[in-house]
């Protein structure tokens, strides 16, 4: 089967999408520097499937070392790149740190990618690169409005990196745009290690009804909503993980006649902050202490998928509630308080 390098596979969408390669049958190898992660992740991985999961510990700014891997394992078939900085706040204070981690991983990458020929390469990309949209709901033709933040223009800027390399070259490309990734695998045992506290909402929501956090806050109640909070398109990261899976296999068929290809992930269905919040206390039985607060600068009132193009091309089939995607956050959460050792990666000082 084939071999693929995932890169920040010990990070929270990564360690999920390795899981589901060896499921699907592929050998894989991983490249994380854990400057935003932890590499017990990987022993996580190794519970679930049984595989030990090699981990290059490789800055991939660093093209020496990054080169260095190819060399040893010429045999590499596809790259599923994660590896990013991705706290929209710290872009906004810190836009050089972004620019440089971001963009420079990416390029020392790519060269690696020309130096060895590798046929399949899949980005990371999100629906930041939308901005704030004309239209709720996006396709892949929605065209791209300025980014928010450093963090955005980074995506922007991979995929349009990746769009040039991907015609002077025979590498054939996919950008998955992801929505809102939330959730963790059923068993308990791989999940989000948010680093400090909490910005996306549903760490946010399980760190608040855990007690880790003494309440928490639903950024604005007065947007033109159905009930008043913004609207996002929360996706299981299990269900993201896999059209990973088959963005390598679509490759492998030859499918990808387009040359660099762009899908949106995300369910389809647009939820509120205040229904996110109701979906989490049915399925934890746990009362939320939350306050409404004003709205947080820079967030967009509502946002969703139309994922068409996934499920049509890709075959990919969406299928956690957003009760698996509370349930599987809040196991998650219970069984964090239960091992020490993963509690190391929220001590990680941004840097
Ligand atoms: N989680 C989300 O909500 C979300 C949404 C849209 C897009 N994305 C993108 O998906 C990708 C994965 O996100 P995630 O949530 O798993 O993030 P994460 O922070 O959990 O994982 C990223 C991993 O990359 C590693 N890394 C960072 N820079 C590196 C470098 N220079 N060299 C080697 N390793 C490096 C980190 O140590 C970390 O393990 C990122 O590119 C992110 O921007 C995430
Ligand atoms: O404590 C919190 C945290 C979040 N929210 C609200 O919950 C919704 C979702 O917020 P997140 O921060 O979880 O997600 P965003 O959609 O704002 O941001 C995410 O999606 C963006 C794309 O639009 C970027 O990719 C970014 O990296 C990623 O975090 C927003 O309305 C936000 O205001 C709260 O009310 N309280």
């Amino acid at each position: 089967m084939a071999k693929i390098l995932v890169t920040g596979g010990c990070g929270y969408i990564g360690s999920h999408t390795i899981v589901d390669l060896i499921e699907n049958g592929y050998e894989v190898i991983c490249v994380d520097n854990n400057s935003r992660s932890n590499p017990a992740v990987l022993e996580g991985v190794q519970k679930i499937t049984g595989k030990t999961v090699k981990n290059y510990k490789v800055d991939l700014c660093n093209f020496d070392d990054t080169f260095a891997i190819f060399q040893e394992n010429e045999d590499i078939s596809g790259i599923i790149h994660f590896a990013a900085y991705k706290a929209v706040g710290e872009s906004v204070e810190k836009p050089l740190l972004y620019f440089e981690n971001n963009l420079y991983s990416l390029i020392s990458l790519l060269k690696c990618v020309q130096e060895f020929s590798i046929p399949w390469f899949v980005f990371s990309s999100s629906c930041t690169v939308y901005g704030e949209p004309d239209q709720q709901m996006v396709t892949e033709e929605t065209p791209p409005k300025p980014a928010a933040s450093p963090y955005g223009y980074t995506k922007q800027m991979g995929e349009q990196i990746l769009g040039e390399f991907q015609k002077a070259s025979k590498t054939q490309a996919i950008l998955l745009r992801y929505f809102n990734p939330v959730g963790a695998h059923p068993s308990g045992l791989i999940g989000e290690l948010p680093i400090g506290k909490p910005q996306n909402l549903v760490p946010a929501i399980t760190q608040t009804a855990i007690g880790k956090l003494p309440k928490m806050m639903v950024f604005g109640d007065d947007y033109p909503t159905r009930d008043g909070s913004c609207v996002r398109d929360y996706i299981h990261v299990c269900d993201i993980a896999h059209a990973h899976t088959l963005a390598i296999k679509y490759l492998q068929k030859g499918h990808n006649a387009a040359g660099c290809e762009v899908f949106n992930l995300g369910t389809g269905n647009g939820v509120t902050v205040l229904e996110a919040i109701k979906a989490f206390e049915k399925v934890s039985g746990v009362k939320l202490n939350y306050e409404i607060g004003p709205r947080r600068p820079g967030d967009i009132m509502a946002i969703y998928a139309n994922n068409d193009k996934a499920k049509m091309r890709l075959g990919w089939n969406p299928e956690r509630t957003l009760e698996e995607m509370m349930s599987t956050a809040w196991n998650w959460e219970l069984k964090l308080k239960q091992d020490s050792s993963l509690h190391e990666n929220s001590n990680f000082q941004m840097n």
